[in-house]
């Protein structure tokens, strides 16, 4: 359902993602891995069409995200048109991003009122449900500073679920998290990787996780996959020399 097909991004000469192919199948709980700088949050701001290709095609479900179809040709996406398509893509941060000035239920509910369309009653209804999920039924009406980092990025989770998303992409969601913080994050995380069928793109250093929500990783290294497969067949055995030094030093950590 996701498609990298040649895709090329660079930051002035800096070549990050180097004629990039993968693919993603619908439903899909792939890690991302490698080194610092290898191009995995690039991955998912292109996705998320916060960053544009140099060149080359992402697709989702056949469909162009960076460009538009006219006629048999492809040309470069236009806002209206990235808008309206980015729609289905969640994105949570490492930073949380919650609107500041906003409390918990009006965070959740802008983007489906806003963007979606729906009515208020509604949006409030399915805020509610997922506060349940990601157990915070009693700040709806706390604003961010009020919470910890954890609350903060459970918030976060849901408002990206309120959109009800068919992909969502993490990146290293629980890094600006004190470590007894981390636990809750990850289990709910768990709970959304049991209880629905979004594809999910996660880069995260928690390899544990990793193992327990994935059924691929894929070792990226100066903007390639060097190697990919299944986490229980990386973790323990990667073949790529690449790969072998990076879980060295992470599992070191
Ligand atoms: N907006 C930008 N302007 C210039 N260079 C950028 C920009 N965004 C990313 N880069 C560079 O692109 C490279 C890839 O960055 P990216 O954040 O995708 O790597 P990463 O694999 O996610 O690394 P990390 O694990 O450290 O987060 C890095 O060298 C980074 O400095």
């Amino acid at each position: 359902m996701i498609r990298f097909d040649d895709v090329v991004k660079q930051f002035g000469d800096h070549v990050v993602l180097d004629h990039l192919d993968f693919q993603v199948a619908r439903g899909d709980r792939v890690t991302l891995i490698g080194p610092s700088g290898s191009g995995k949050t690039t991955i998912l701001r292109l996705l998320m069409t916060l960053e544009k290709v140099n060149e080359g095609v992402i697709w989702v479900d056949g469909v162009p995200l960076t460009h538009e179809e006219k006629g048999s040709k492809l040309v470069p996406a236009s806002e209206k048109y990235v808008r309206r398509i980015r729609r289905r893509i969640g994105m949570v941060f490492q930073q949380f991003n919650l609107f500041p000035n906003m409390n918990v239920i009006e965070n959740i509910t802008e983007a489906p009122i806003h963007v979606l369309g729906l009515d208020k009653a509604a949006a409030v209804t399915r805020a509610r449900e997922l506060l349940e999920t990601v157990g915070l039924s009693d700040k709806e009406t706390a604003h961010p500073t009020q919470l910890s980092g954890g609350q903060q990025q459970r918030v976060a989770i849901a408002r990206a679920l309120a959109m009800d998303p068919d992909i969502l992409l993490l990146d290293e969601v629980t890094s600006a998290l004190d470590p007894e913080l981390v636990a809750d994050v990850l289990d709910v995380l768990r709970n959304v990787a049991r209880t629905t069928d979004i594809t999910m793109l996660i880069v995260t250093h928690e390899m544990q996780f990793a193992r327990d929500v994935s059924n691929r990783v894929m070792m990226f290294d100066a903007g390639r996959v060097v190697e990919e497969g299944d986490p229980a067949t990386i973790f323990t055995a990667p073949k790529n020399e690449r790969t072998k030094t990076f879980l060295k030093a992470v599992l070191a950590e």
